[in-house]
């Protein structure tokens, strides 16, 4: 079996368990679920194009950082200009949780992406009763019909929809109702990052679509050369992460930006 399939054969199991626990009526019923939620589309134009990742592990790279602060880490994406912060909340393959967006939600004022394998209505609801502002779709594990079904949701929960693609075959996933869509450079089968094969696939979105540049940005250059290809936004996760205080390496990679 391969990873996303191990991933996904995972979540299920968790999504039932969730649901035996929490019911729909208490998600409804959370603090956060009547809140206003943030426009990563305003803030990805508005500030840095940056969305921080905060993330202990993978399975491509396993253990990335195990000691830092979810708050102090967020806090500094946010001083320094991240347009947004992923937060992971799969916990068996990532090592996040529900706790980490809880946590931070009303010490920051910018978009949170909860980054999860969305695969059920429910997890919708769960997204936005913690507190999440933006959610994933990830193309490779939904059908068209899905998406569409899960952007309408979405969007009457106030979220807005982030749609990963990695090949062209997974174009067939996008509706102009998506609000933003996200090119991974890595391929999740085999982990291989590859820049040009996102620029290509970019080049195939319809005129006018923000598009993200996902994982494996690993220097000035590689941000510079995704930027020179117009892409409007960039997910990093690993190059902070993987530093003692990643808030400080992302301090230090913006003032390199701005020279
Ligand atoms: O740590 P990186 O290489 O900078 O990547 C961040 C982010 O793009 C990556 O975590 C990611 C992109 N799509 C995903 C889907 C599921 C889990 C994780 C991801």
């Amino acid at each position: 079996m391969n990873i996303l399939d191990k991933i996904i054969t995972r979540k299920k199991e968790e999504i039932s368990l969730s649901k035996s626990q929490v019911s729909l009526k208490d998600l409804k019923n959370s603090a956060f679920f009547e809140r206003k939620t943030f426009s990563l589309k305003d803030t990805l134009v508005q500030k840095s194009g940056i969305i921080a990742e905060f993330k202990r592990k993978s399975p491509s790279k396993g253990i990335i950082n195990n000691q830092s602060d979810v708050l102090e880490v967020a806090k500094t994406y946010e001083k320094c200009g991240a347009s947004g912060i992923s937060i992971l909340t799969d916990s068996d393959f990532f090592g996040g949780n529900f706790d980490d967006i809880l946590k931070i939600r009303n010490e920051i004022q910018i978009p949170i992406l909860r980054k999860d394998f969305m695969i059920d209505e429910y997890q919708f609801y769960e997204a936005k009763s913690i507190g999440a502002d933006v959610v994933l779709l990830i193309a490779a594990c939904l059908s068209p019909v899905q998406v569409q079904e899960f952007t309408e949701l979405s969007h009457e929960l106030g979220l807005e929809v982030l749609l990963e693609i990695h090949t062209e075959e997974e174009l067939k996933c996008f509706n102009k109702n998506i609000d933003l869509v996200g090119i991974n450079n890595r391929n999740l089968q085999d982990f291989k990052v590859d820049l040009q094969h996102s620029v290509d696939l970019k080049n195939l979105l319809p005129a006018g679509t923000l598009s993200i540049a996902e994982s494996g940005i690993y220097s000035v250059q590689d941000y510079q050369f995704l930027k020179s290809k117009g892409f409007d936004g960039f997910l990093m996760g690993e190059y902070f992460m993987k530093n003692e205080n990643p808030g400080q390496k992302f301090e230090e990679f913006i003032s390199h930006l701005a020279r």
